[in-house]
């Protein structure tokens, strides 16, 4: 027998894409749909591949790439954010809109997924330079976008100025101001009141659901959070207004740690300063190897970054008793069956993460019916959803004796294939 080359790490799977189906698949089986069903979910339906001139600063035209991937528009038209990034992939973005399908169907919102990127580094480049890139994309795009298509969003790297932009440009091209292509916008253009903080927000209802089950109290429970930008730098604030003690925080720069707990206050003040960074702040202490984060003896970890970061190299190692996935895909099939079975209750992306798309689908419909709605409305009919969600997931799982994510997969799967039977493609 020749000795095999191939090491641990590149054995396992890290192709979200590959990733995405391997969860479908399982799922699928345990709910019992057909391989038809399988075979349909397991592909966007389309993908669009874009390339596209931009003029910098300094005169030079730059040519960039990005994509849009519509997974499932059996439900209803397809939704999920776009991602500027160097690292941006078509597999990415097509995992991406897969788990914006599922995500879609287990909090059941009227959408299929979709999702796009392009691959840049916008810390890179000047606010003008972003803003030209990203009129450039939705140009491109604009075709197979629309409020009854395809509706975008902010994700990694975009926020709701770059919304505003891309908003702007759909509706030059239409002719028409078109505020229900995009969602995540400013307020000043048809924004929902708490959006911005609407991942973060499901996300902490999620969590404290998760700590009810545990019986323990929000007070005093000590969190990791690894990523500080939209989704982990709000979850942290809301958190602690809940009386946890936010022990360690990661961003690219790296991560700190502090035993007794980390003045928020301060690290927002350095990541909000150009010439800092958070490894400046003087109460905590940089982790020799920033990934260590995620091995903390935590009740509460909240990966908010990128995918793969709990994988089968690390999980054994994982001391929280809750793992949040605020981010989308960064847990590993092979790490979420090595933390099921140390009885670590994890909240899947799919639920944990999907506040940020129901409050999108309100901002949505509040463009549509050109009637805006309160903050504390939009934060209590996202409280529901996301409660019952939980509970749906939860009760299902218990029932099946499995993890989390299988059972909202099952869930959502469930809904999508009644949408697909009513239309009659299968
Ligand atoms: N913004 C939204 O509404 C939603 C975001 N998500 C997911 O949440 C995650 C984070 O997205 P956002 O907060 O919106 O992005 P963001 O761009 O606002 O923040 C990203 C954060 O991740 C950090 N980061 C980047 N590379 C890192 C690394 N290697 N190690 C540690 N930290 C790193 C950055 O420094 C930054 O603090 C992504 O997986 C995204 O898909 C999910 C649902 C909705
Ligand atoms: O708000 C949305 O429509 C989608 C946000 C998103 O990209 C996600 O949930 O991953």
């Amino acid at each position: 027998m020749p000795i095999s080359t191939v090491t641990p790490v590149e054995a396992e799977q890290l192709n979200p894409y590959k990733i995405v189906q391997s969860q479908l698949e399982q799922a699928g089986k345990r709910l019992g749909v057909s391989q038809d069903v399988l075979n349909i979910l397991k592909k966007p339906k389309r993908v669009l591949y874009v390339s596209f001139p931009v003029k910098m600063d300094d005169g030079s035209i730059q040519v960039f790439e990005g994509y849009r991937s519509q997974h499932s528009d059996a439900v209803g038209p397809t939704k999920g954010g776009i991602r500027f990034h160097p690292d941006v992939t078509m597999d990415e973005v097509k995992a991406l809109s897969m788990w914006m399908s599922f995500k879609c169907g287990v909090v059941n919102v009227p959408y299929g997924g979709g999702k796009g990127g392009v691959v840049c580094d916008p810390r890179k480049y000047s606010k003008g330079e972003i803003q030209r890139i990203s009129r450039g994309f939705m140009e491109a795009i604009a075709d197979i976008v629309g409020p009854e298509k395809d509706i975008p969003a902010p994700d990694v790297y975009t926020n709701s100025q770059i919304m505003g932009w891309m908003m702007d440009t759909y509706s030059r091209m239409k002719g028409q101001v078109s505020p229900g292509v995009i969602t995540g916008k400013p307020l000043s253009i048809g924004g929902s009141k708490g959006r911005n903080e609407a991942t973060a927000r499901g996300c902490a209802f999620a969590i404290e659901q998760a700590m009810k089950t545990l019986g323990k109290p929000m007070e005093g429970a000590t969190v990791a959070v690894q990523g500080f930008g939209n989704a982990g730098r709000i979850i942290a604030g809301l958190l602690m207004e809940q009386g946890c003690k936010i022990v360690a925080i990661g961003d690219s720069t790296g991560s700190i740690y502090c035993k007794e707990g980390l003045n928020l206050k301060q690290v927002e003040q350095l990541k909000d300063d150009d010439s800092a960074t958070i490894l400046d702040d003087s109460n905590g202490t940089p982790l020799e190897n920033p990934e260590d984060l995620l091995e903390l003896d935590v009740d509460i970890l909240v990966p908010a970054a990128l995918e793969n970061v709990i994988t089968s190299q690390n999980a054994d190692r994982i001391q929280a008793n809750i793992v949040a996935e605020a981010a989308n895909g960064p847990t590993t099939p092979k790490a979420d069956e090595i933390l099921f079975e140390k009885g670590v209750l994890l909240l899947p992306d799919i639920l944990a993460n999907a506040g940020g798309v129901v409050v999108s689908y309100f901002e949505w419909v509040q463009n549509l019916m050109n009637y805006y709605w309160s903050e504390e409305e939009v934060n209590k009919k996202l409280r529901e959803i996301i409660v019952h969600s939980y509970q749906e997931v939860y009760a299902l799982a218990d029932e099946h004796q499995t993890d989390l994510r299988t059972a909202a997969y099952m869930i959502s799967i469930q809904r999508i294939t009644e949408a697909m039977e009513a239309r009659g493609w299968i």
